[in-house]
């Protein structure tokens, strides 16, 4: 039988405490199932709502080490995809001085205009530290990039003058008239030093490497990652070859060190711990990652050791099964002021459903980043819902729309691997074109309508669920 419940429930504390009420079954009360319940396991205690854990977890760190550490200075090859602790503030102006914006002539004052070598002979080059001033009816050759010298008041480009060779430049076709300042790029155009330029809790991405490096930026100083260990359960679990007598491959391990780094953890160890309450206990009793992640055993067949294990450390669960499919014997429980742990299922959608739930706002929090703008989709076609709890579908934008996926069953991947989202299909379904909010995994574009997803265009529609677990 599948019981949430711990050896002593009187240790159990918050949301699920919090949510019972009259109409509530309490632990250990066997209610019978409704006659519309989907699955066959009695809902013995609350589960707290999907949006809820949301919230719980986001909050569960609000104090957490990672956030109020000191920050971790980076040189800038080594800080993509880290967190900035502090804001970026300009070192310098930019341009740093005035700069010609194309390849031609610094011109002084109207035309035509006497030629002037430059001290190199080859007019300004860009990098050229000192330049000499241009007097009024003179011209100079200069490269894009090239300091404006003093006295210039505008740039002809190249294809826009003649040099005749004696002496003396022309304007030849000008689009326009010379202009003061026409192709220019003034001094502090894009920033003056000391203007804020990206706030705390930006994500390092390429073109913020970029940004900070044009803005005199050696090191930068970085959130501390906040370490997390993930302990894989299961001894039918296989790392190599094929399934065989009764062995099935590992596929949480391979891919959850990843999916934690790009939500921002440092990922210290994944490892295999043996079905024994006593090999748990000294796994997550002996960490000291600031997230202990476990993968199966959460349900109470005879090796699900994670509810015992954790009444046995005095843990506190902050969430214990969550009303969401797939997925719900995930929990969140506090092994410390500042350490949490976080329990997946097993059922490897259902474990992506526990990470997206559970593990993404938490780390979202301990990392310092703002959390992501909701942005709905409409559904490509109508999903059933289960009749109490949240889905979580995994779709493909198409066209601006969320496409359910096939495959998307709690024990497959082949779904998810191909999406670009998770749906969050409220409780009852949704039809054809409803707005949905969608859950992006952390390597989507998000943009949707490019296809890209490896989906077949030929798809055929087949009802896309597996089922409601
Ligand atoms: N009587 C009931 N039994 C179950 C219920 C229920 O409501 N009543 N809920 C089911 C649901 S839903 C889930 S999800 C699972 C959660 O179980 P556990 O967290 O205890 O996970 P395990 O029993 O260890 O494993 C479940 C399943 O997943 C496979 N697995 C586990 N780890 C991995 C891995 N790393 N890679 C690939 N596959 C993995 C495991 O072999 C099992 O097949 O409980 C249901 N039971
Ligand atoms: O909730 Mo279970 O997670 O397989 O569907």
């Amino acid at each position: 039988m599948w019981r949430r419940g711990l050896p002593d429930d009187s240790a159990l504390q918050g949301s699920r405490r919090r949510r019972h009420t009259v109409q509530d079954p309490r632990p250990g009360d066997l209610a019978p199932a409704p006659d519309n319940a989907p699955d066959a396991h009695p809902p013995e205690a609350p589960l707290t709502a999907w949006p809820d854990a949301r919230r719980i977890a986001a909050r569960a760190a609000r104090a957490a080490p990672a956030r109020a550490a000191a920050p971790v200075l980076r040189a800038l090859d080594d800080a993509l995809g880290h967190v900035l602790a502090e804001p970026l503030t300009a070192l310098t102006d930019l341009p740093p001085f005035d700069t010609s914006a194309m390849d031609g002539w610094a011109l002084a004052g109207p035309g035509p205009w006497r030629l002037t070598a430059g001290r190199s002979g080859r007019g300004i080059l860009a990098g050229t530290g000192v330049v000499e001033p241009l007097s009024d009816g003179h011209a100079v050759q200069i490269a894009t990039g090239a300091r404006i010298p003093p006295g210039a008041t505008a740039v002809l480009r190249s294809e826009y003058g003649a040099d005749t060779g004696d002496g003396w430049l022309y304007a030849a076709k000008a689009p326009q008239p010379v202009g003061f300042g026409q192709d220019i790029r003034p001094r502090g155009q894009e920033c003056r030093s000391g203007d804020l330029l990206l706030p705390a809790g930006t994500r390092v991405t390429p073109a913020v490497l970029g940004l900070a490096a044009a803005a005199g930026y050696d090191e930068l100083a970085t959130v501390r990652r906040p370490r997390v260990e993930v302990l894989v359960l299961g001894d039918e679990l296989l790392h190599r070859g094929l399934p065989r007598e009764g062995g099935i491959r590992d596929a949480l391990g391979p891919m959850l060190g990843p999916w934690l780094r790009a939500l921002g953890a440092e990922v210290s160890s994944t490892r295999r711990i043996a079905d024994e309450a006593d090999a748990l206990y000294a796994a997550i009793d002996g960490s000291s990652a600031d997230l202990v992640v476990t993968t199966g055993g959460t349900a109470a067949g005879p090796v699900d050791h994670v509810h015992p294990t954790l009444h046995r450390l005095g843990a506190e669960l902050l969430v214990d099964g969550v009303e969401v499919r797939p997925g719900h014997p995930m929990l969140l429980a506090r092994l410390a002021p500042e350490r949490h742990l976080v329990g997946l299922p097993g059922n490897p959608l259902a474990a992506v459903s526990g990470l997206l739930t559970l593990a993404e706002p938490l780390l979202r929090t301990l990392t310092g980043r703002p959390e992501p703008e909701r942005r709905p989709a409409p559904l490509a076609e109508a999903v059933s819902g289960h009749p109490h709890n949240t889905r979580l579908v995994p779709v493909t934008f198409r066209y601006d729309e969320a496409r359910p996926l096939r495959f998307s069953g709690p024990a497959m991947l082949r779904g998810v691997a191909v999406a670009d989202a998770l749906a969050v299909i409220p409780p009852g379904g949704a039809g054809r074109g409803t707005e949905v909010e969608v859950l992006e995994l952390p390597w989507s574009s998000g943009t949707g309508g490019t296809g890209g997803s490896g989906q077949d265009d030929d798809d055929d529609g087949i009802p896309t669920q597996e089922g409601h677990a």
